[in-house]
């Protein structure tokens, strides 16, 4: 029968499937960060359990760790404690750890992938929802609950039921200057926050099968914030070329047998989706959210809507309520919104291509005089890789602020936070009430328009002169 690559990849982790039960299927990878692992690590302390496959769990410490240095004195009491339990527990348990010390340490969905710990047709779990990142291997990868994370430890396995299929097909391709964002915010618009709310999505077509990885990555990433359980890209040469010589990346004669088994990875022919959706590539403008949801977005060229033309009263009243928030009127072009904070960063677009990106805009140019812009690099190794290139010059010369590793600006979880009443250009994911700060207003953008809006104070069309 013809199936999926999700099928494919759900088929060969199946361990127990019995009728009127959730399946228990077999986990690859587990990934762990310090904020939702503690109850977790002593669960199975209590219970005076080992965990199943420590080797099998990679743990980082990014969400609460400072940007500005790696000492464990610059965090707050519960950011130290909280990590140095990781810590304590990855020594107690036997789990490889990058710690703020570590070259490697960074968000955990930029460092796994890095270091070939993320793989075609696995599947890889994690105390966190934007896991779905990894789906741009191949990857079944979905975020799971704390009692899971304890559940994963202590067997390697997970009570999973079986999701809906969704094809999300990108046709043709996108203008110079979009990207990968562009394209996630334009399938988030289209199908609503919740959208995708029950299935797992495969993302394809020729606009996603010529992104790089890192691209790959954004859409996926964002899978979540259309509801989706998950995210999937189907493996190729890119990804083949990404993985080769990657730390944990199959060697050799493996290497073979993962190529050739990575090659059936994808949907077959004739194979039935749940849910269609086909959007087309050349219609995709720079893209920005607007409002307190990643489906409230627009094109830079478009205006500010008007609650008088929703299609219904909860509309409406969406619309009305989102404004208020972030106090904009309707009918404002998107290009005369000014911002006073630039966070190029998040495990969305923190990686080499996205920095690139951002760069492009920062060259030769200055930040707005009253804006505050920093780029937070996701892992070490892009830091390493930026610096090489010249990227942090850049930055820094333009009077960004270059930083070290971490979710930083992402979700006001450390000392990077937004005052009430800023707004905000940001390269993240998440754009709700008080997410980068009490008060605060977040604008989703790409690392380019990111870049270009610090420059220039306000939001810009990247596509013409600014
Ligand atoms: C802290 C963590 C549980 C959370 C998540 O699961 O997504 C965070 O990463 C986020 O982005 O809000
Ligand atoms: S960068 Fe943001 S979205 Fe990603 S894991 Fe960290 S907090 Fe969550």
């Amino acid at each position: 029968m013809a199936k999926t690559l999700y099928e494919k990849v759900w088929d060969q982790h199946v361990v127990v499937a019995t009728e009127g039960e959730a399946p228990i299927i077999y986990v690859d990878r587990h990934l762990v960060h310090e904020v939702t692992s503690p109850q977790a690590f002593s669960g199975l302390q209590v219970a005076g359990r080992n965990m199943h496959a420590a080797e099998k769990t990679f743990a980082t410490m990014d969400h609460n760790t400072s940007t500005t240095s790696a000492s464990l004195d610059a965090l707050s009491p519960m950011a130290k404690t909280q990590v140095q339990t990781l810590e304590r527990n990855c020594k107690d348990f036997g789990v490889r750890l990058y710690d703020i010390h570590h070259k490697n340490q960074g968000i955990v969905h930029v460092m796994g992938p890095e270091l070939g710990i993320t793989l075609p047709g696995t599947v890889i779990v994690c105390g966190d929802s934007h896991t779905a990142t990894h789906g741009a291997f191949g990857a079944l990868a979905f975020g799971i609950g704390t009692s899971e994370v304890e559940h994963v430890m202590a067997t390697q396995t997970l009570r999973q039921l079986k999701a809906k299929t969704m094809k999300i097909e990108v046709r043709g391709h996108v203008a110079p200057g979009i990207t990968a964002k562009d394209i996630v915010l334009a399938i988030i618009g289209h199908i609503g926050m919740d959208g995708g709310t029950g299935y797992v999505v495969e993302f394809c077509g020729e606009a996603i099968e010529a992104l790089s990885m890192e691209g790959r990555m954004t859409v996926c990433n964002m899978a979540i914030e259309m509801g989706a359980k998950a995210g999937m890209i189907a493996p190729d040469a890119t990804t083949a070329a990404y993985l080769k010589g990657r730390e944990f990346a199959p060697k050799g004669e493996q290497w073979e047998q993962a190529i050739a088994a990575w090659s059936e990875l994808k949907t077959d022919a004739g194979a039935t989706f749940d849910a269609t959706v086909v959007l087309d590539a050349s219609d995709i403008a720079p893209q920005l959210t607007w409002g307190t949801n990643p489906g409230q977005v627009v094109a830079i060229d478009q205006l500010v809507p008007n609650p008088a033309d929703a299609t219904n009263s909860t509309v409406r009243t969406s619309i009305e309520n989102a404004l208020k928030y972030v106090d904009l009127s309707a009918g404002t072009s998107m290009t005369d919104v000014g911002i006073n904070k630039v966070f190029i960063g998040s495990c969305t677009n923190s990686r080499i291509e996205d920095l690139r990106a951002a760069a492009v805009h920062a060259k030769g140019r200055k930040v707005a005089q009253g804006v505050k812009a920093i780029v937070v690099p996701g892992s070490g190794l892009v830091k390493e890789q930026a610096e090489a290139e010249g990227l942090d010059k850049i930055f820094l010369d333009a009077g960004f602020e270059w930083r070290l590793p971490g979710c930083s600006m992402c979700l006001a979880m450390n000392d990077d936070k937004l005052e009430a009443g800023d707004r905000c250009a940001s390269t993240s994911n998440r754009n709700f009430e008080g997410r980068q700060g009490r008060g605060s207003r977040t604008h989703l953008v790409s690392p380019a328009m990111a870049a270009a809006a610090a420059v220039a104070g306000h939001f810009v069309d990247i596509r013409k002169p600014y």
